[in-house]
């Protein structure tokens, strides 16, 4: 359904549990059914995750973020007659979803389309009334797509200070506490503009650990994060020093964001409708069906890529050898997004080079497979979305000619797994809830 290669993959060793098990985890990220499965419709009335709303005005949706074309198209089938129009800011812009506006933002730096994009938006919100429910779609890419600076701030300042930022290894948390200063529409900032009694925020988390602050700069949720913790990050990465007075001021002292406790919150109903734990839960569901003892490791996986799949490697192994944490059949399943200190120029990605590392610490264990998938679709720099693995790669490999180490030394996973028709290829998904890992033990027989 998602990977477009199933047919070759289904042919390795465990590649149709493997193949089924990734399907199913990006089955629960896919924006559509994510939005679809949690709102209802019965005549006037909405149901929103437990949570009933009667209709007096009229339903409106607006939103930004990679996957936001799929959760609008879901939305605006849910609602029917009830949805009165909208705009939405995605990565490409493609017109019109029934009454919705469909509009191009600019990634991952905000420039001339997303200023456009975002005062359509704020526009739109204009004519939105009392008694009416606001539907808000949210996802990754959200911070850039949609963006209209404070009193005192150029795009452009957002713009060099967010690449600036990121070039020099700030996390999201880090990033996004920075760009909400400068925002009228971060930090809960959203939730002045809206005059609705009623918001809906539906939420795909790209953010490991779910901070309801820290996707897409968190419109809608109160800010964990404080102006002094903002000013701190710009001075960890030398920024603060570089920045002119009058873009230090609007840290010191602009509009402050919405903070827990704040009345406006009890206008807003934030749900998070897939996330990176949802997906896992997906797959080892499927998994337990085929048989497997299925256990969730984590979905806060994080560290370099190549360390990572060593650690998993020793998991699996001690799964292997001594029963533990389970007995085989097992399947281990963890979630996150690791990281990649590129040395080499080759061409991979961190779920690759997570796999091709675990491929080599569980050489000639046929007993052991595993699968790596980045869930939107994309793995790096590479055309690849991840690989399918076993204790038999590395020999494999070296039967061909080919030196598994010199490969993982020169971040040069894809080529790796190309070559050994082991890269899951999915094309963008449109949707993104980190990276997911599953590894298989068997019964030695
Ligand atoms: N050749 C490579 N091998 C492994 N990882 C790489 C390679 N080139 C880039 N990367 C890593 O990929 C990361 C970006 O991955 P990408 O999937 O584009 O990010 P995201 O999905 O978070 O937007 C970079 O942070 C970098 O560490
Ligand atoms: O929009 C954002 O703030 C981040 C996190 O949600 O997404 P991305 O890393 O895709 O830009
Ligand atoms: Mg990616």
């Amino acid at each position: 359904m998602y990977i477009k290669n199933k047919d070759a993959l289904l042919r390795l060793p465990r590649g149709g549990a493997l193949v089924g098990a990734l399907e199913e985890a990006l089955s629960a990220a896919d924006p559509y059914k994510a939005v679809a499965s949690h709102v209802k419709r019965a005549g006037g009335a909405l149901e929103v995750a437990g949570r009933v709303y009667s209709v007096r005005g009229r339903a409106h949706v607006v939103g930004f973020g990679k996957a936001s074309e799929k959760m609008a198209e879901a939305l605006v089938d849910v609602l029917g007659d009830l949805a009165a129009g909208g705009v939405v800011i995605s990565p490409r812009g493609s017109g019109r979803l029934g009454p919705v506006e469909v509009v191009k933002g600019d990634h991952p730096v905000p420039g001339a389309d997303t200023l456009v994009a975002s005062r359509r938006l704020l526009e739109y919100l204009e004519g939105v009334g009392e008694n009416d429910v606001v539907f808000v779609v949210i996802s990754g890419g959200g911070s850039a797509l949609f963006e209209v600076p404070v009193e005192g701030m150029e795009l452009g300042d957002i713009a060099r200070i967010s690449a600036e930022l990121m070039r020099r290894g700030a996390d999201i948390v880090e990033l996004n506490a920075v760009r909400k200063r400068l925002s009228r529409v971060k930090g809960g900032k959203l939730l002045r503009l809206v005059k609705a009694s009623a918001v809906i925020s539906l939420i795909i988390s790209d953010v490991v650990g779910d901070r309801l602050d820290t996707i897409a700069s968190g419109p809608t949720a109160p800010d964990g994060t404080s102006r002094e913790f903002a000013i701190r990050v710009l001075k960890k990465y030398g920024i603060w020093g570089e920045l002119p007075p009058r873009i230090r001021a609007v840290f010191e002292g602009g509009e402050d964001t919405v903070k827990e406790g704040d009345a406006l919150l009890a206008k807003v109903q934030n749900v998070i409708v897939a996330n990176n734990l949802l997906s896992l839960r997906r797959a080892s569901e499927y998994l337990s069906a085929l048989g497997y003892k299925a256990v969730i490791l984590t979905s806060m996986l994080e560290g370099e890529a190549r360390e990572a799949g060593r650690v998993l490697a020793s998991v699996a192994k001690s799964a292997a050898y001594s029963g533990l944490p389970e007995r085989p059949p097992l399947a281990l399943l963890a979630g996150g997004e690791t990281v990649v200190t590129v040395r080499g120029g080759g061409r991979g990605g961190r779920n690759q080079e997570l796999c091709l590392s675990f491929s080599i610490a569980v050489r000639g264990l046929r007993n052991i497979s595993a699968a790596c998938l980045g869930t939107d679709g994309v793995d790096g720099n590479s055309p690849a979305a991840g690989a399918v693995v076993d204790g038999g790669v590395a020999e494999e490999a070296e039967a061909m000619g080919l030196d598994p180490f010199e490969y993982l030394n020169n971040n040069d996973s894809y080529t790796f797994f190309e070559k050994l028709g082991r890269a899951v290829i999915t094309g963008y998904t449109g949707t993104n809830v980190n990276d997911v890992f599953i590894a298989l033990v068997e019964k030695v027989i």
